[in-house]
């Protein structure tokens, strides 16, 4: 079997659009062009691709966007400041602080200080309770840009076995309960599904991944999940952005794993660009809800 893939990059421009007439329209009945702040702490080369890369999206989609820098030496007071300016500041809709942050700044108690109204990236704790509760306001950008990913292929989760390896709190986390819950903002199909969150003290992480019909590889580690992993037919989706000296590679040994899966997302061009795309959705539905 050779798997088909999934194309981030085309899904995501289509997304976009959509995002982009509805901003226009949006301006059109109230004057206001929704705007993101991102707020960018130090000079981490990654980061730097990530935040012009929304940069970019934020153009093409009728949304304002303005980058503020403080240098790799600022600290925590000083980034809880920016943020406060910019919670006060009405012509902001939308908040992101890229992380990682420097390691004298207190990530937590930056995260906390965005107003969770502005918090397009849904990291606030409120904003973490009111999803685990079944009633989020604003998704988080990766889990949600996945199940776009899944539904714009066709692929429904409900009643499906979903295995998660890797449970941090912006990605593993999230998605579980996300896929796990009875309802999702695109229907119940994309939702309701059987999930296993595996992690680095998973006995017998093969038993959970083999059992997959959707695996979700968010590790951090390059190449990681290999065929033998993989329930021949299952549909495959790599969260993981890794550099090595053959450059860019994800969480999944994608040669590998294409001879066994049906449907796989490359990197780059998977995941990564629907992230961007949901901030932009966030960014949107931020701006309507101070209206
Ligand atoms: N507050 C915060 N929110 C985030 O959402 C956030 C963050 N911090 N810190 C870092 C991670 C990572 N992340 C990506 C965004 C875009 C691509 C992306 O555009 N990827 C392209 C290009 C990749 C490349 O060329 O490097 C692709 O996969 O095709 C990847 C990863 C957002 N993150």
């Amino acid at each position: 079997m050779t798997a088909q893939i999934i194309d981030g990059k085309t899904i995501s421009k289509k997304i976009q659009a959509e995002i982009g007439t509805a901003a226009g329209q949006f301006f059109d009945a109230t004057g206001v062009k929704p705007k993101l702040a991102a707020v960018l702490v130090g000079d981490d080369p990654a980061s730097q691709v990530y935040v012009r890369n929304k940069e970019r999206a934020c153009e093409r989609a009728n949304i304002e966007s303005e980058l503020f820098r403080l240098p790799s030496s600022a600290t925590t007071d000083e980034v809880v400041g920016l943020v406060q300016k910019l919670n006060e500041d009405s012509q902001v809709h939308g908040i992101l602080v890229q992380l990682p942050l420097p390691d004298q700044v207190d990530a937590l108690q930056v995260l906390d200080t965005v107003d969770p109204k502005k918090d397009v990236d849904a990291f606030h704790p409120e904003n973490v309770g009111l999803l685990s509760q079944g009633r989020p306001r604003f998704l988080p950008c990766t889990p949600f840009g996945i199940i776009h990913l899944l539904a714009n292929s066709g692929i429904e989760t409900s009643g499906k076995n979903v295995c998660i390896v890797g449970r941090s709190d912006i990605v593993g986390k999230p998605m579980a309960l996300m896929l796990a819950q009875r309802d999702s903002e695109l229907g119940s199909q994309y939702a309701n599904a059987t999930v296993s969150l595996c992690h680095s003290r998973t006995k017998d992480l093969v038993a959970y991944t083999k059992m997959a019909d959707i695996l979700i590889a968010a590790i951090g580690k390059p190449e990681f999940i290999k065929a033998e992993h993989i329930k021949p037919g299952a549909v495959v989706i790599d969260v993981g952005i890794n550099r090595t000296d053959d450059g860019l590679v994800g969480d999944v040994d994608f040669d590998s794993a294409a001879e066994v899966a049906s449907r796989i997302t490359p990197v780059p061009g998977g995941v990564g660009p629907m992230t961007v795309t949901i901030l932009l959705d966030n960014t949107l539905k931020a701006a309507r809800l101070q209206q």
